[in-house]
């Protein structure tokens, strides 16, 4: 890519299709008609064209107005990559893969895609916190809701066992590529939820979703925990906090992580 082009632009007054017609047989490059406007782009001078067109003008006697700028170019790709960081959180580095890892935390890399879970919502990030400090090698661990699995991807890194379930398709595709991209591996992958879950079966399960299904699926997370099992839930709004909590007031609460408008609980059955 260079790094200016060229804008032509050609206004003519009457027999419009006489100077499209022209600006085509002289070009390759695709144009653009706007406003009783013909434009043509390229990398290349447009000069000779300028010249061509207003001889013809002048020839035929039509009035036409012609610019031609010199515009930088942009590199959009460049430009979008630049707006997507890395975010650093308790044990992890979330990065592109197009940045450079960070050599004294584990490593993740999610590229952006359609499924949520780049690490930078409060959400994410407290449950990355918790899976810092409540995951230990050879943990059985659920991911609920897995998104871009960036939270199993999380857990298998420090060495868990990770089963993952998503209602969504597509999450469940997108969380199997971002694992090959990790260089790491998951056990069972559903689509659905809890209520597929083997009971008693988890050292700790994260359910970063919403309160309404957090409430609607209370029974079925912790039925697949283990006795003394550790169950993360987030995606919690401030305002829902209470009618959340007393879905959980059996289990024994050991953290409550808020972030802004969102609250994360560490509960332990
Ligand atoms: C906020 S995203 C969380 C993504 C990722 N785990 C993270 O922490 O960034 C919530 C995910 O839950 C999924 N989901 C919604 N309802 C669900 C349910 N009842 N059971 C399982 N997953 C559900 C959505 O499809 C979505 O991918």
């Amino acid at each position: 890519m260079t790094d200016y082009y060229y804008e032509l632009t050609i206004e003519p007054k009457d027999k419009y299709e006489l100077f499209l017609d022209l600006t085509l047989s002289l070009t390759n490059e695709a144009l653009e008609e706007f406003d009783g406007k013909i434009i043509a782009r390229s990398e290349e001078d447009l000069s000779h064209i300028e010249d061509g067109i207003k001889k013809f003008a002048d020839g035929i006697n039509i009035p036409c107005e012609i610019t031609l700028e010199k515009k930088e170019n942009i590199d959009w790709i460049k430009q979008y990559q630049e707006s997507v960081k890395s975010v650093e959180v308790g044990k992890f580095f979330i990065r592109p893969s197009w940045e450079e890892k960070k050599e004294d935390k584990i490593d993740i890399i999610i590229d952006p895609a359609l499924s949520f879970g780049s690490g930078h919502h409060e959400t994410t990030s407290s449950c990355l916190e918790a899976i810092s400090k409540y995951i230990k090698e050879n943990d059985k661990v659920l991911d609920v809701g897995t998104g871009s699995g960036i939270l199993a991807i999380a857990a298998s890194k420090i060495g868990a066992d990770v089963d993952i379930c998503d209602t969504d398709e597509v999450c469940i595709k997108d969380t199997k590529s971002n694992f090959e991209l990790n260089n790491t591996s998951f056990n069972k992958s559903w689509v659905g939820s809890t209520n597929n879950a083997q009971k008693n079966c988890y050292d700790v399960v994260i359910a970063n979703i919403v309160a309404d299904v957090l409430i609607f699926i209370h029974n079925d997370l912790k039925k697949c925990l283990k006795d003394d099992g550790i169950l993360v839930v987030s995606g919690i709004l401030d305002k829902h906090i209470d009618k959340v909590l007393r879905k959980f007031e059996d289990l024994e609460q050991l953290e409550l992580i808020h972030k802004n408008e969102w609250v994360s609980v560490v509960f332990k059955k």
